[in-house]
């Protein structure tokens, strides 16, 4: 079996030791293991792109970044493993993938395939989310440096950050041939957010179906209590806060310049139209999950 690892040396500030016993883990399973270091942001899709074959799977080492890039790099039909070394890793938690190299390695050779069904935003694809808003400008506004040192704590700092500038915009969201306003949306293709807590019950990775938040709550407390009620699970259910199934959105701002996140990374601007993927992905996980 030929396994193709990208690693991303810069994710979660470099996991060169958990990148070596993976390999290790692998190779005992009897594959034939090649790694690929990116370079640069956008490497691991045009490294992908460019070459003839990409094997048996190809394993993202790193996180919900780099399995983003290698997503939108991927021949269809090969494989997906993931190996989550970033900062937050959602993808992985909502896959319940092993954290432990060995483990990991299992589920990459022995494991099962589950078919995931990508969101498509203006062509590129996304495993977790697609936000405007507060979610676009906690990620634009997140310090790289900070994030490399401190973690997480880097997102919420930037949350705190962020929380001043909310109700500036005005978003136009045609869902499905209807149309709403939102001063926020996240356009959830999983369930999780933000690491362990579950932003909605509703999303299903294996479903070509797309889950919109929109966010109307009136000012900067009312936002405030919506991120409280993140780690109880109870987002939802807050007041201000209308979720809905979609398959095909379009969105417009009433600013110049709107920024979009996807999978935790900035995303260009709007206005911008997000799908459900045209074709699956097979994502390695483990027998029993799939
Ligand atoms: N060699 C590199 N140097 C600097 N940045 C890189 C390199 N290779 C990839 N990148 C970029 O690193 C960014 C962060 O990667 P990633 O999101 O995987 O990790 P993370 O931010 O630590 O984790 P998470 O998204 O799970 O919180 C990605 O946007 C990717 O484009």
């Amino acid at each position: 079996m030929k396994i193709l690892v990208v690693y991303n040396p810069a994710a979660g500030g470099g996991r060169e030791a958990l990148l070596k016993r993976l390999v290790q883990a692998l190779e005992r399973r009897g594959a034939d293991v090649e790694v690929y270091r990116t370079k640069a942001p956008g490497d691991a899709t045009r490294h992908l792109q460019a070459r003839a074959h990409q094997g048996d799977v190809v394993v993202a080492v790193g996180g919900d970044g780099t399995t983003n890039e290698v997503l939108n790099g991927l021949d269809d039909g090969v494989p997906l493993g993931i190996f989550g070394t970033g900062t937050a890793n959602v993808l992985a938690r909502e896959l319940n993938l092993p954290r432990h190299p060995e483990q990991a390695a299992e589920v990459m050779v022995n494991g099962a395939s589950l078919t995931v069904w990508p969101g498509d935003l203006a062509g590129r694809r996304f495993m977790m989310w697609t936000g405007v808003g507060y979610d676009a400008w906690v990620v634009q506004g997140t310090d790289l440096g900070v994030k490399r040192r401190f973690g997480k704590l880097a997102y919420v700092l930037a949350m705190i950050r962020q929380l001043a500038r909310y109700g500036t915009t005005d978003y136009r969201l045609r869902i499905d041939g209807r149309d709403y306003q939102a001063r926020s949306a996240i356009i959830a293709n999983g369930r999780h957010y933000g690491g362990r807590f579950v932003l909605t019950r509703q999303a299903d990775l294996t479903q070509p179906t797309l889950q919109v938040l929109l966010f109307n709550a009136p000012g900067r407390l009312a936002l405030l209590k919506c991120l409280m009620a993140l780690p109880f699970g109870a987002m939802e259910r807050v007041d201000g806060i209308v979720s809905l199934p979609a398959r095909e959105i379009e969105i417009e701002a009433s600013e110049q310049d709107e920024p979009l996140q996807a999978d935790g990374d900035p995303a260009g601007i709007l206005p911008a139209r997000v799908t459900v993927a045209e074709r699956a992905v097979l994502v390695r996980v483990a027998r029993d999950s799939a």
